[in-house]
């Protein structure tokens, strides 16, 4: 097995540094991660930016579909986070239903972000149809990363899991959702089940890194859910997950043996124990 060093930065990522590399045509990673262990060994193999997705809604309190987690439920997620992190950019995710009435909803739903989690960026889905949210936000100084192709807080709208731009209007649309995105000030986007030939185009075109997950290998950046990529997730996984690790075996293999020691009295050992007391 061959593997190179992991690129870690001495200080943490900044914006700047992301335009510099699709410049320089250097590719970076992107992992979810929603609490304290997985953020520190994230950024330490390299991981450049680090989303508290609404995923969260999934892989973290067992909900179906990401429409019904709050912000209230991401808020803290997102602090644990940033505070076991120095080096990768944190990017928050909105959830759905708390920036969709208009610009001041979402600004002041960013506003709750930055305040109280730290966190350096916010997230939301939508092209031409969120302009307004995503100007009024940055111009609030807050860094915007957008969302296109299929986002999965519209689901039902979009009719089930399935790739978007597929066909020529379909894929016009998300380019012009692409180009919208870009000149109402987000500083990246991701384009989610996107065919390869559509992401590859939108790479060219617009000024800001793309960040691909289902959207083929041309776009600057990728993204994966964590829990999809080591092997926690259970049952059919979708087409554009690679499976590097197989945690739910070391989960379950590891845990089958302590309930054993536990049944069998061989843990705690001495060495597991105390001495003193009355002897
Ligand atoms: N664990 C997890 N991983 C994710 O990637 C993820 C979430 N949760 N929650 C929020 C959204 C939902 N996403 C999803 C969920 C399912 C499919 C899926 O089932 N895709 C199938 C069908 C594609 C098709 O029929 O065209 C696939 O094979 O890719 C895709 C994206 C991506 N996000
Ligand atoms: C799949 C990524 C892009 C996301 O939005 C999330 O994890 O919530
Ligand atoms: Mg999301």
């Amino acid at each position: 097995m061959s593997r190179t060093t992991a690129d870690v930065p001495a200080r943490r990522i900044r914006i700047p540094d992301l335009q510099q590399a699709k410049q320089r045509h250097e590719r970076w990673a992107m992992l979810t991660s929603y609490d304290t262990y997985t953020a520190a060994l994230f950024e330490q193999a390299g991981v450049w930016a680090l989303l508290v997705g609404d995923s969260a809604a999934n892989t973290v309190y067992g909900y179906d579909s990401t429409l019904p987690i709050t912000v209230d439920e991401l808020i803290p997620l997102a602090r644990a986070v940033v505070r076991s992190t120095n080096r990768a950019l944190v990017v928050a995710d909105l959830p759905f239903g708390s920036y969709e009435r208009g610009p001041d909803q979402a600004l002041g739903t960013a506003i709750r972000f930055m305040k109280e989690t730290g966190a350096h960026a916010v997230k939301l889905e939508g092209g031409v149809r969120v302009v307004e949210q995503i100007r009024k936000v940055v111009s609030a100084g807050i860094p915007v990363m957008g969302h296109i192709g299929f986002t999965p807080q519209s689901e039902h709208a979009l009719g089930g899991y399935r790739v978007q731009g597929r066909g020529g209007d379909a894929a016009d649309r998300v380019l012009a959702d692409a180009h919208a995105v870009a000149e109402a000030g987000a500083f990246a986007v991701v384009l989610e089940m996107v065919p390869v030939d559509v992401a590859k185009r939108v790479t060219a075109e617009i000024p800001i890194p793309t960040v691909g997950i289902g959207a083929g290998p041309d776009c600057d950046a990728q993204v994966l859910v964590w829990q999809d990529m080591l092997g926690l997730r259970t049952g059919k996984l979708p087409r554009f997950v690679k499976r590097y690790a197989n945690l739910d075996s070391v989960i379950s293999e590891a845990v089958e043996h302590y309930v054993t020691d536990v049944r069998d009295g061989s843990f705690p050992s001495e060495e597991h124990a105390f001495t003193g007391g009355w002897s």
